[in-house]
């Protein structure tokens, strides 16, 4: 296998993120743009990508927020690590190589949903300040927003709805985010919601937070 070499346990991930592998190739222009496309859809191509912990609420805010900008008639697309793992990403575990290129990955695919004039929601823990760094670059213009989910870690595994954090803390998986493994808290997003006296406000209340944001800055008109 080319791309993937199998070091002992560890993936070594060959095809690196930034170094291009390709000479001789071109950038071809199409005659419908970015703005065309977003003038037909009276709205503006973003990224919002939440961040968070497992159990934190990122697939429910994600899901909750598509729904809503879709009974305004706003076009959105939901990208979730759980189901990218499945497709595009299932070639990738959880060691930070993988997570870093799992979130490249997106990053690009982001950018490309926002190019076609969506609001794209990218739910993903991406544990890791850089990563999410790298994929705030490839946007211009205050196009990536990011929403720290910032629930405490007891919220989080109180809720376990998936039995995750009760297999990490019985030692049965190991580098489990927030665990035996990091989770980096962002230090300028755009969207902080965390709990209010140890309550989580609603999923439509998250939602209408970032609505609210979305309005204030245009994206949701011409
Ligand atoms: N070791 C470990 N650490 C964290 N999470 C794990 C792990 N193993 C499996 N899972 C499940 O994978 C989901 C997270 O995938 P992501 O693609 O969002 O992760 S990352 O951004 O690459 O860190 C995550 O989903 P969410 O609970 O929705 O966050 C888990 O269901
Ligand atoms: N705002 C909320 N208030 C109460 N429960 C929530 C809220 N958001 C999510 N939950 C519940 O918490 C659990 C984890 O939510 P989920 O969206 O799957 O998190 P994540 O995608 O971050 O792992 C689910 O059982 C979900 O129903």
């Amino acid at each position: 296998e080319e791309l993937l070499l199998l070091e002992g346990e560890n993936r070594v991930l060959e095809m690196s993120s930034t170094v291009p592998k390709s000479s001789n190739i071109f950038w071809h222009d199409c005659p419908v743009g970015k703005t065309d496309r977003q003038n037909l859809l009276k709205q503006k191509g973003c990224v919002v990508w939440i961040t968070g912990l497992s159990g934190s609420g990122k697939s429910t805010l994600a899901c909750t927020l598509g729904r809503e900008l879709h009974t305004r008639g706003k076009l959105a697309y939901v990208l979730d690590g759980d189901n990218l793992r499945h497709g595009l990403n299932k070639d990738l575990g959880f060691a930070a190589e993988d997570r870093a290129e799992n979130i490249r990955r997106v990053g690009e695919v982001a950018k490309l949903f926002a190019d076609a004039g969506l609001v794209c929601i990218a739910s993903f823990i991406s544990p890791y300040r850089r990563d999410r760094e790298s994929c705030r670059a490839l946007l211009s213009d205050g196009s990536f927003i990011e929403v720290f989910l910032n629930m405490s870690l007891e919220l989080c595994e109180a809720r376990d709805p998936k039995g995750l954090y009760k297999l990490a803390r019985a030692g049965k998986i190991k580098g489990f985010t927030g665990i035996d493994d990091p989770y980096e808290a962002p230090l300028n997003c755009e969207i902080e919601i965390k709990e209010v006296d140890g309550v989580c406000p609603s999923p439509s209340d998250m939602a209408a937070q970032v609505i609210t944001y979305l309005e204030d800055k245009g994206f949701l008109h011409e």
